[in-house]
C-alpha cells in the first residue's frame, strides 16, 4: 500500500516540554487510524505537525513522498480541529460554501444528506449552535470533503450517543464507497474500536504501540481462575495487569494464545475472555483502570 504521510525522527518541543520525541511513523492510503493517548501525550501536536500547522524542531515530514517545508501544507488533507475556529457569525450553509472550494473531491449531495442526517438547520448561525451541533459542522466538512487524508482531532466532543453512532455508521458506509486515509484522535476508545483498522498509542510524545486493531483484539485476553493455575499457565506470557480476589486471579494478557493453549486453559477450569480496547488501553498505558 502507498504511504501517504510519513514522519522521520520528528521532534517538537515547547520550551522545556518534549511534546513529540523522535517520532517515525507511516500512514498508508485507504486506512482508518485511531490515535489514542492520555491527556498531554502529544496527539494534537502530532496532528498539527502532520498538517503543517506546526513545524518540527528537527526531523522530516513527507506527504505523498515529498518533504514538507516550513509553511507547506498538503492540499489533499482536510484537518478538523476540536477547537472550532469557524466564523461565529456565519450560518452553517455559509461555512459549507466557504469550505467546499478547498477540496477537490467535495460532494454537495453528500453534504446536504449530512445536514439532514445530523438534523442541522443550514440557516442557523454557528454561534447559536450547541456544543454538539458545532462538532457536527466539523464532522460534516470532514466527511463531505472526501479528502484523500482526513484528520479529525476529537471530532465527537459534545455529541450525544445517538449522534456518535450516526457518525460511525455514516463514516463506515462512506469509507466503503470512497476509501481514503482517515486519522482520528479520540478518548472514546471502545467506540472507535468498531471503526478503526489501525491503532496508534502515543505516550509522552513517543509511539507506545502501532498495530492492527484485529491484532490487538486477538492478542488481548482476560484469563481468570485459581491463582496457582493462572500463574503456571501464564509463565511465559506478557501479563499487563493482575487482580487478586482471594484465591482467584484475573490476569490481563497481551500475547497470542493459540487455540490449543486456550483449550488447555479451559480444561484447567480457567476462563479466557476477550478484552475491550478501553480496558487494554488502560492496562497497557496506565497500569490499571481502577480510577475510571
Ligand atoms: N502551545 C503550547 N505551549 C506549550 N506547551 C504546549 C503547547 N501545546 C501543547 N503543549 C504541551 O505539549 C504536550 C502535548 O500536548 P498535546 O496538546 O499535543 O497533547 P494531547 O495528547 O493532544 O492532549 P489532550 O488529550 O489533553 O488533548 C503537553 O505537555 C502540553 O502541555
Amino acid at each position: 500500500m502507498q504511504t501517504v504521510l510519513e514522519t522521520k525522527n520528528v521532534i517538537k518541543n515547547y520550551r522545556k516540554t518534549k511534546a513529540v520525541r523522535n517520532l517515525s511513523i507511516k500512514l498508508e492510503e485507504n486506512t482508518i487510524y485511531g490515535l489514542l493517548g492520555r491527556n498531554g501525550a502529544g496527539k494534537t501536536t502530532l496532528l498539527n505537525l502532520l498538517t503543517g500547522h506546526k513545524f518540527p524542531d528537527s526531523g522530516e515530514i513527507k506527504g505523498f513522498g515529498k518533504t514538507l517545508n516550513k509553511g507547506d501544507s498538503l492540499q489533499e488533507i482536510c484537518y478538523i480541529k476540536d477547537n472550532h475556529q469557524f466564523f461565529e457569525e456565519s450560518k452553517v450553509i455559509q461555512l459549507l460554501n466557504f469550505a467546499a472550494p478547498f477540496y477537490e473531491h467535495w460532494d454537495w449531495n453528500f453534504a446536504n444528506e449530512l445536514l439532514r442526517q445530523f438534523e442541522l438547520d443550514p440557516n442557523k448561525k454557528f454561534k447559536k449552535l450547541s456544543r454538539g451541533m458545532k462538532s457536527t459542522v466539523g464532522i460534516m466538512i470532514g466527511l463531505a470533503s472526501r479528502a484523500p487524508i482526513t484528520i479529525f482531532d476529537e471530532p465527537l466532543l459534545g455529541l450525544d450517543a445517538v449522534m456518535r453512532e450516526k457518525f460511525y455508521d455514516i463514516l463506515l458506509k462512506d469509507y466503503a464507497e470512497h476509501p481514503r486515509t482517515i486519522l482520528m484522535s479520540t478518548h472514546l476508545i471502545d467506540e472507535i474500536s468498531k471503526v478503526v483498522e489501525k491503532v496508534m498509542i502515543l505516550e509522552t510524545g513517543s509511539i507506545k504501540l502501532f498495530d492492527d486493531m484485529d491484532t490487538i483484539r486477538n492478542k488481548s485476553y482476560f484469563v481468570s481462575g485459581k491463582s496457582d493455575v493462572v500463574e503456571s499457565i501464564l509463565k511465559h506470557k506478557n501479563v499487563i495487569h493482575k487482580d487478586q480476589h482471594g484465591k482467584i486471579t484475573i490476569a490481563a494478557v497481551f500475547n497470542t494464545m493459540s487455540k490449543q493453549e486456550i483449550m488447555e486453559a479451559e480444561e484447567l477450569e480457567l476462563s479466557v475472555e476477550g478484552m475491550s480496547l478501553q480496558k487494554f488501553f488502560s492496562y497497557y498505558c496506565m497500569g490499571g483502570d481502577k480510577h475510571e
